[in-house]
């Protein structure tokens, strides 16, 4: 804690006005200048509540209403769904357009826009990899991370056994989450693998970047102290001669030099060092992931990104056609190096425009690029030349970047905002040198612009106790109804009112924080909701459901019925002897009895939880995410138990929200709180370990910027082995890296401007070097909580966000045909229609088969007569937007003919009358709409093959207008 005198939090505001809050004068001058100036290339980095997305949607409303341009002309991207209808919203009021005329076009979130391009035309996206699957529009799309990692985990089972190979990379590395992250993470920088080698530029960023690293190497191992003092990589590399690395290593001195500074050849050498097996290795793996997610019928957020992107890249008629005037980006810093190339290639002109806050970036642990707003027009410029480096994919060349500052605050009061500036150059450990980092610490300063007319306090507190809960917990006893914490309120705004329990926000950089001041403050009769992500695996709930499945499905019933005994109240002894004897209690017999009976695991966690009288809002969320998992993967009811287990161990998160709107305290993750405001708040939990967090290293294979890939440790056979020993070349270059915190006092700065009117600052025993370093000096609080009944309107229940349901509805080309009497029936029986079938999908894929009956005959003729290629049973899916939804028509196509230039669709039927032909002709409308989608350059006719006859009839497609009518006419409730 630096020496700086106390804050004097009785002043009032004292700064010039230029609005008030009751009153706003419209967009500021340099807001005015965006909105005005609607074509070239715009960097908006301004700080936080500076108006940016007020600004943009503004923006947005000024193009479209100008008259040469429609709302799909204009691209908008967002970071959440939410955020895409709140802009929607916010246009509308400012434009003459209706939400109606705005419901198309396309703002979204990048997965959403890229979804879209996907279910229309990405059918053979996978092939411009050299995967012969194709992406069938019914893919269903993981959202949790949780049922991918188990995916993931029964693929590597598999890539292990059919690689053997690769042994010595899983003896290196055992638990596959380590390589579905780096895959995620190459997936985010646009490195993906194809059938022979990687795709376009990829394999670049693999060997590392020599200029980065030579870069961080220069301040890694520059002598100190005018050259006095050793550089700190040379003082990072003692101890040295203590690693078992293996026997090449060289020896410390060389490496350490007998200088102050390490020797640099032998990191380069290091640098350039063989990398070759590692690099096919990472290869072989993600692309048969890939191909494995395909043939299972399922896509990630990052497959989805990654095959919207060689899409665009690679069919020239679609990325034009999609092509748009105007693209925007909120949120700019949050996006990743494959989300900034996938707008490029959407961006028509040079009409683009980002917005965003460096100071905010805070998701690199989700791979977002900083860079891209901090180094906006180089990388621009560099993206550019990339993808036009073959063909010309972005119609324009090095724009002018014009930024436009904002410098006007719209959320905090004077002092907080000058208060936030330091948070950037804080150093967040001892050894944290912020100053030689070269890393922007400077802050645009901002001015508050909203009347506030209160004084403001900030103030930081410590307590002797680990976290400092039961301090904070007075403390917030304290604020609440006390005059010193007075907040402004509408209806008075000289006078304001003294805070509630809502107007408070806590904040944590680490989730667990969370919840166990929750369980305090309950205890207490404190009313706290943590909002945010929490490990729904880890609850009560999560263990029975897991107890009892390991019984039902006998996969380690010895561990289920010890869980249950002890639940039940069995002293140890009791249950010991219970589980010797296998003589369980009759009435958990009966129950384990009733539970075998039921087939959902669904049903199953119901009845368990039911059981035990648990309904809340973690019951629902468990007993839905299990169902989901189920449903979108296939696993089975033993499988779930493990991932159940790993999910546990893995302390995965499932979203879950307070919906009380009761008056409690939120408490929050940082990440949780980015772009939401609060009159107080309270930055908890400043200490040793927490702030930054502690742990949490990478994998053993790895990647960086600077180094491209890279395992640290190897698998050898040296000394006898075999063993597996860190690997010195890793730890040689990873000396040359210093560790950097920037992200974290991005995290810092984010949770400072969430406040108001007033910021807090807590610890306990041990603080963190951040705390100990603010311009704030700290008192000590001893606690003294006071016990209060918690209220029952301020109960605070979690909730969990259940996710709505992103798939569309799915229906069969069938559902839209009526029954006509007679169609379908040849009097022969179903197995005669079946065989003709069963004999033209085999005489057509292989040339091979004798016919049996005339009808088989005819079709042998038939297809003997066709010159082109043929595709038999072709899966087919047609998405089609519909007024309240989105709608799937699936069905099979029994045979493709596909010549240059023409595409003829053929359905065999072995009607023996002709009644039917009107609502066939629905059927095979659909397969004409996907196909004209996937064949953009071929003529697409439809016929059918009447086998009886022999008789070949051409059928004229109903529009995609009257497809929709058909579909509302059966879907009447379709309310998704
Ligand atoms: N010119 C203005 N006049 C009045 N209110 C404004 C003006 N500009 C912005 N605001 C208000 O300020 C608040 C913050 O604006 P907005 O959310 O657009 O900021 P932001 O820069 O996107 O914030 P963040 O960086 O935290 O995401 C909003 O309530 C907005 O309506």
């Amino acid at each position: 804690m630096t020496d700086s005198p106390p804050v004097d939090d009785s002043a009032p505001e004292q700064r010039e006005e230029t609005a008030t809050s009751d009153e706003p004068a419209g967009p500021n001058e340099q807001q005015q200048k965006l909105i005005d100036e609607l074509t070239g290339t715009y960097l908006v980095d301004a700080g936080a509540g500076t108006g940016k997305t007020y600004a943009v949607t503004r923006r947005y409303a000024a193009i479209i209403d100008q008259t040469a341009v429609d709302p799909e002309d204009v691209r908008l991207f967002t970071f959440t769904e939410n955020a895409a209808d709140e802009m929607r919203e916010r246009i509308v009021r400012h434009c003459d357009y209706e939400m109606a005329a705005l419901r198309d076009a396309p703002i979204g979130t990048f997965h959403g826009l890229c979804n879209q391009i996907l279910g229309t035309h990405g059918f053979l996206a996978p092939t411009y990899l050299g995967i012969e699957d194709t992406l069938a529009p019914t893919a269903d799309v993981l959202a949790e991370e949780v049922v991918e990692a188990e995916r993931f985990r029964e693929f590597t089972r598999q890539f292990i056994d059919d690689n053997p190979e690769y042994e010595q990379f899983f003896q290196v590395v055992n638990d596959p989450e380590t390589f579905l992250r780096l895959i995620r993470e190459l997936a985010a920088k646009g490195v993906f693998p194809q059938r022979n080698g990687w795709y376009r530029q990829s394999e670049r960023y693999l060997n590392g970047d020599s200029e980065l690293f030579e870069e961080a190497l220069s301040k890694a191992n520059a002598p100190q102290n005018d050259g006095s003092r050793q550089s700190d990589m040379r003082s990072a590399l003692s101890g040295w001669s203590g690693q078992p690395y293996e026997p090449n290593a060289p020896t410390e001195d060389t490496v350490r030099g007998d200088g102050k500074a390490a020797t640099e050849s032998v990191v380069w050498d290091a640098f350039e060092s063989d990398r070759s097996a590692l690099e096919a290795f990472v290869h072989d793996l993600y692309f048969d992931y890939i191909r494995f997610a395909l043939r299972r019928n399922y896509l990630t957020f990052w497959m989805q990104l990654l095959f919207a992107f060689v899409l665009l890249c690679e069919n020239d008629t679609l990325r034009e056609e999609l092509q748009a005037d105007y693209v925007m980006i909120d949120e700019f810093q949050d996006t990743n190096e494959l989300q900034f190339k996938i707008a490029l290639l959407f961006t028509g002109q040079d009409n683009l425009c980002v917005v965003g806050d460096w100071k905010q970036s805070i998701y690199g642990f989700q791979h977002a690029a900083v860079e891209n707003i901090l180094d906006f027009e180089t990388r621009l410029n560099r993206y550019i030349e990339e993808l036009n480096s073959d063909t010309d994919r972005i119609p324009f060349e090095a724009p002018d970047v014009e930024e436009i500052e904002l410098e006007q605050n719209y959320r905090s009061t004077q002092r907080i905002l000058d208060f936030s500036e330091q948070s950037l150059s804080l150093p967040a450990t001892g050894s944290d040198d912020v100053s030689r980092q070269g890393y922007p610490s400077g802050i645009t300063p901002l001015s508050a612009n909203v009347d506030h007319n209160l004084p403001t306090r900030i103030e930081a507190f410590q307590s002797e106790s680990d976290q400092g809960i039961d301090a904070l917990l007075t403390k917030i006893q304290d604020i609440v109804g006390n005059p010193k914490y007075t907040i402004e309120a509408d209806e008075d705004e000289t006078t304001g009112r003294p805070p509630t329990y809502a107007d408070i926000a806590v904040l944590t950089r680490v989730r667990r924080f969370g919840r166990d001041l929750q369980r305090a403050a309950t205890d207490y009769g404190i009313p706290v909701a943590y909002e945010g992500g929490m490990e729904l695996f880890d609850t009560d709930h999560a263990k029975l459901v897991l107890a009892w499945l390991r019984i039902v499905e006998n996969t380690h019933p010895r561990k289920g019925w010890t869980v249950i005994l002890e639940q039940a109240g069995y002293t140890l002894p009791e249950a010991e002897y219970i589980l010797k004897e296998e003589r369980y209690p009759d009435d958990m017999v009966e129950f384990r009895n009733e539970l075998q009976e039921l087939t959902g695991v669904g049903s199953l966690a119901q009845r368990v939880l039911d059981r035990y009288g648990l309904n809340d809002g973690y019951a629902d969320a468990l007993v839905s995410t299990l169902q989901d998992t189920l449903e979108s993967t296939s696993l089975t009811r033993g499988d779930l138990v493990r991932l159940i287990q790993q999910s546990w161990a893995d302390e995965s998160t499932v979203e879950v929200e307070n919906r009380t709107g009761r008056d409690s305290v939120t408490v929050q993750t940082i990440h949780a709180a980015k772009g939401l405001e609060y009159p107080i708040v309270i930055i908890a939990n400043m200490n040793q370990g927490a702030f930054p967090p502690a742990g949490g290293s990478d994998g053993r294979i790895r990647y960086s910027d600077e180094l491209g890939l890279q395992q640290t440790h190897v698998a050898t056979d040296a000394y006898d082995g075999p063993y597996v020993l860190p690997n010195w070349r890793y730890d040689l270059l990873s000396a040359g890296i210093p560790t950097e915190y920037h992200e974290e006092r991005r995290l810092l700065y984010v949770a400072m401007t969430r406040a108001e009117q007033h910021l807090l600052f807590s610890a306990g025993q041990e603080p963190c070097t951040f705390f100990e370093e603010l311009d704030c000096s700290a008192d000590l609080l001893e606690p003294d909580v006071t016990p209060q009944s918690l209220q029952t309107e301020s109960v605070s229940q979690y909730e969990p966000a259940i996710r709505t349901s992103t798939t569309p509805l799915r229906l069969s080309a069938h559902d839209i045909m009526d029954e006509v009497e007679g169609a379908g029936e040849d009097g022969l029986g179903m197995e005669h229609g079946q065989r003709v079938h069963d004999f033209a999908e085999l005489y057509a894929q292989t040339g091979n088969g004798e016919p049996s009956t005339p009808d088989e005959r005819r079709v042998q003729e038939f297809l003997d007569g066709l010159s082109g290629d043929l595709i038999a049973e072709e899966n087919a899916h047609l998405p089609l937007k519909m007024e309240n939804g989105r709608v799937l028509l699936a069905g099979i196509i029994d045979l493709i003919h596909r010549t240059p230039t023409t595409i003829q669709v053929v359905d065999y039927k072995t009607d023996r009358v002709r009644t039917g032909q009107p609502e066939y002709r629905k059927q095979l409308s659909v397969y004409y709409h996907v196909l004209t989608s996937v064949y953009p350059d071929h003529d697409v006719e439809l016929t059918i093959f009447y086998t009886a006859e022999g008789e070949l009839v051409k059928i004229e497609p109903l529009t995609l207008a009257e497809l929709q009518g058909l579909v509302s006419d059966v879907t009447p409730k379709l309310s998704r």
